[in-house]
């Protein structure tokens, strides 16, 4: 095998084994090669590529999209993407869901579950896909599926691209390293990876590693950045925190598999060579990554809890304004200073529909126990939801100081759709039977003689 990596301008010299190099931005029109003069120059198409590479683009919007949505870039590679087909096949997609997945009805309760185990047994990160939610309709590229996914073994000469979806990654325990088309990006908890539609991967477990996570396939538009609108130029998720990879190939012909994720099936064929074999690109639709713990988070600094929108670390947009198809929020570590204030989440119902989950500590409105790093929960369209009472007695009660949430990481996918569980999740040992009764423990403290 041939591995070769050339770190752009700007990025650190690595070995491609040893560490990943990255180019700063977001959405940038970035360029790399791995071999000198590989990009060709001023041109796309040039009669013949340098060293007999062919051209493909790749385009993850309309060709007419506004510039400021349009994606595509620019590969050149030793093989285009046809000549790494072979006859597929659909195979079992095992736990892998894809909206519209109506298989159960849940009762309308708030839902949460423990964290999913890891195996003993081999399991690829492909294999351990666990669907918990869908949401709208995958073939009308509208919606998301929120997953957990379990890897104990590395993706070996089995490449993978998915035609629904664009995938954020939010691993909650063990390190990834994603070998892209487009690069290597490596991924351990408190950092997020977003793999564009359409983009082959293989997913390794450095020193084999077992490794648990959060996954979101956007079925929708591309995770963008929020606006900051009054907040201005700075701060929340700042571009030059995400981290595109530089180019990185392989030239390896070996008997591998190459599955594709298409119209919610999976469909595998036998390949003898390994796609991954881009030596130079250049564009804005390229896989990145980014710390979570980069995060400047802005909320209120005199009183009262603002939205979690505050929070919006990618939001992927509807056709409505302000109505998105997934937000992409975190509750990281922060300052609370609110005066006179109930400072946790306020008790509410809300006509988006929020998967949580728990990367690490413990998040400020279930103090009370129950939601756990690796664990994750459901509440729904309009369902009520809110501190748990442990939560409610202690932050009603609390001096309130300057307080640091220190060592606390919990996320949100939230969706303008509802959110169909599937069989497996509402099956699942791990879900907490008594998790829809919590709001009955809230104390009646009614006193109409106390104002
Ligand atoms: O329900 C949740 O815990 C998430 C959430 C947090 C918050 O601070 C305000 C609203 C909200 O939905
Ligand atoms: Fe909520």
């Amino acid at each position: 095998m041939n591995l070769s990596v050339r770190p752009g301008p700007a990025a650190a010299p690595a070995e491609a084994r040893n560490a990943a190099a990255y180019m700063s931005g977001f959405g940038n029109g970035f360029e790399t090669e791995a071999l000198p003069g590989a990009l060709p120059v001023g041109r796309n198409s040039p009669q013949r590529c340098a060293y007999g590479l062919y051209a493909e683009q790749l385009s993850g919007s309309p060709f007419t999209a506004p510039r400021a949505s349009n994606e595509r870039s620019w590969l050149y590679r030793i093989r285009p993407t046809v000549g790494h087909w072979g006859r597929f096949e659909k195979v079992d997609a095992g736990l892998w869901r894809t909206a519209p997945a109506a298989e159960v009805d849940m009762p309308l309760a708030p839902l949460r579950w423990d964290p999913i185990p890891l195996p003993e047994a081999p399991l690829s990160f492909l294999d351990g896909i666990r669907t918990v939610t869908t949401a709208g309709d995958a073939g009308a590229m509208a919606g998301m599926g929120s997953h957990i996914y379990l890897a104990t073994r590395s993706m070996r000469d089995e490449y993978f691209y998915n035609a629904d979806a664009e995938m954020l990654f939010v691993p909650q325990q063990g390190a990834l390293r994603l070998w892209t088309e487009f690069g290597i990006i490596d991924i351990e908890p408190g950092e997020i990876a977003v793999i564009p539609r359409g983009v082959k991967l293989r997913v390794e477990l450095p020193e084999e590693q077992p490794a648990r996570g959060y996954l979101c396939e956007n079925y929708g538009g591309a995770f963008t950045l929020p606006e900051r609108g009054p907040i201005g130029a700075n701060c929340l998720a700042n571009p030059r925190d995400f981290q595109t990879p530089v180019a990185a190939y392989e030239d390896r012909d070996a008997s591998s598999t190459l599955t594709v994720k298409w119209g919610g099936n999976l469909w595998r064929a036998a390949i003898g060579h390994s796609p991954l074999d881009v030596v130079a690109w250049h564009g804005n639709y390229a896989p990145y990554k980014y710390d979570l713990r980069r995060y400047s988070p802005v909320g209120p600094v005199l009183f009262d809890h603002a939205d979690p929108s505050i929070f919006t670390v990618l939001t992927a947009p509807s056709e409505t304004p302000g109505t998105a198809n997934v937000d992409f929020v975190i509750f990281p570590d922060r300052w609370l200073v609110a005066e006179n204030t109930f400072r946790p989440p306020w008790y509410h119902m809300n006509v988006m529909s929020e998967f949580m989950g728990l990367i690490y500590g413990v998040y400020d409105a279930k103090t009370g126990g129950g939601f756990v790093p690796g664990g994750f929960s459901l509440h729904n369209t309009m369902l009520p939801h809110g501190p748990d009472p442990a939560s409610f007695e202690a932050a009603s009660h609390a001096v309130l100081k300057p307080h640091k949430l220190e060592g606390t990481l919990a996320f949100m996918f939230e969706t303008r759709f509802p959110q169909r569980v599937t069989r497996f999740a509402a099956e699942a040992p791990q879900l907490q039977a008594d998790y829809p009764e919590y709001g009955q423990g809230l104390r009646k403290h009614f006193d109409p003689s106390r104002p």
